[in-house]
C-alpha cells in the first residue's frame, strides 16, 4: 500500500521508548542515594539483528540489558518486548555445589526447555561447551570449574534452544578461540531463525565480528546507534585506543 510505504516492514522484537533507570539504595539509617544509570534511551530492535552494547565501565550496558529482560523496572519510559527475553549473564545462577550435568538440566528448565528437550540436547550442550574435552568435568561440581568453563556451559545451555530475544552479558569473552568461533556460528544461526541477539562486550573485535549493529552508551545516554563497525570506530576514536590494544585477550 502506497500510504504505508514509509512503515518499516521488519518486525520489531524490542522497543525502548525514552527509558530511564534509577537505582536507589539506603546510604544510612535515614538517607538514600540514587544512581541515574540509564538516561532517556530509545531504540527499536528487529528480528534477525545481532546488536552489540558498548561503552566504558559504568555506562549502563548491563542495567539496560537487565531492564530489557524485565528484571529491573524503568523509572520513566517503556520497554516493549516480543516473547520472553532470555538473559545470559556471567553470573547467571548455576549452582556451584551441583554437577555440570545437574546444572544443564536446571539451566535448561530455567531457559524454558522441557525435560524431554533437555535430554535430547544434553550431549550437544556438553559437546558445545567443550568442558569435557579434558576429562569428565560434567560429573564434577561446578565450583571445581574455571570461570571460563562455567561461562561456556552457561552459554551452551542458553544457546541450545532458539529465543525471540537472547541477551548475552560478556559470556563470550571468557572462551578460547575455538569456543568463540562456535559461539559466533550459533549466534548467526539464532539470527537466521529470526531471533534478536544483544551482546554486551568490552572486546571491540567480538562486537564487530558478531554484531551487525551497535549501541554506544556513555554515562547512561545513547551516544550512537548504527552499523557495528562505524560505532566501534567512533568509540575507539573517543577512547583514543586502537583496535589492537582494546581487544581483550582471554
Ligand atoms: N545494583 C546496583 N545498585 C546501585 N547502583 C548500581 C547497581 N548496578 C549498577 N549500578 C550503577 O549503575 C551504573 C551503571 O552500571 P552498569 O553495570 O549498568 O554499567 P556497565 O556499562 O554494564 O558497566 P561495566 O562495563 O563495568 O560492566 C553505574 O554507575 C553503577 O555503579
Amino acid at each position: 500500500m502506497a500510504e504505508h510505504a514509509h512503515l518499516d516492514p521488519r518486525t520489531p522484537t524490542v522497543v525502548a521508548d525514552g527509558v530511564h533507570i534509577t537505582y536507589t539504595e539506603r546510604s544510612g539509617p535515614r538517607s538514600t542515594r540514587s544512581v541515574h544509570a540509564v538516561k532517556g534511551v530509545s531504540f527499536a530492535a528487529y528480528r534477525g539483528e545481532a546488536i552489540g552494547l558498548i561503552g566504558l565501565n559504568g555506562s549502563g550496558k548491563s542495567t539496560l540489558l537487565k531492564a530489557v529482560a524485565g528484571l529491573l523496572p524503568t523509572s520513566e519510559g517503556r520497554i516493549y518486548t516480543q516473547g520472553r527475553p532470555a538473559l545470559l549473564g556471567v553470573n547467571a545462577a548455576l549452582m556451584g555445589d551441583l554437577t555440570g550435568e545437574r546444572n544443564v538440566i536446571l539451566g535448561g528448565l530455567a531457559m524454558g526447555m522441557s525435560r524431554r528437550e533437555i535430554t535430547a540436547r544434553y550431549a550437544d550442550i556438553v559437546d558445545f561447551s567443550g568442558i569435557n574435552d579434558k576429562g569428565d568435568f560434567v560429573s564434577l561440581p561446578m565450583r571445581t570449574y574455571s570461570s571460563g568453563m562455567g561461562a561456556r556451559l552457561r552459554f551452551s545451555i542458553a544457546a541450545a534452544r532458539s529465543h525471540d530475544v537472547l541477551l548475552i552479558d560478556e559470556a563470550l569473552a571468557t572462551g578460547d578461540a575455538a569456543f568463540r568461533r562456535r559461539s559466533r556460528q550459533r549466534i548467526d544461526e539464532l539470527r537466521a531463525e529470526a531471533g534478536t541477539v544483544f551482546l554486551v562486550s568490552h572486546s571491540n573485535t567480538t562486537i564487530t565480528e558478531t554484531c551487525d549493529r551497535a549501541l554506544w552508551l556513555e554515562a547512561g545516554e545513547l551516544r550512537m546507534d548504527g552499523p557495528a563497525d562505524e560505532v566501534v570506530a567512533a568509540y575507539e576514536h573517543f577512547t583514543g585506543t586502537a583496535t589492537k590494544t582494546t581487544t581483550k585477550r582471554t
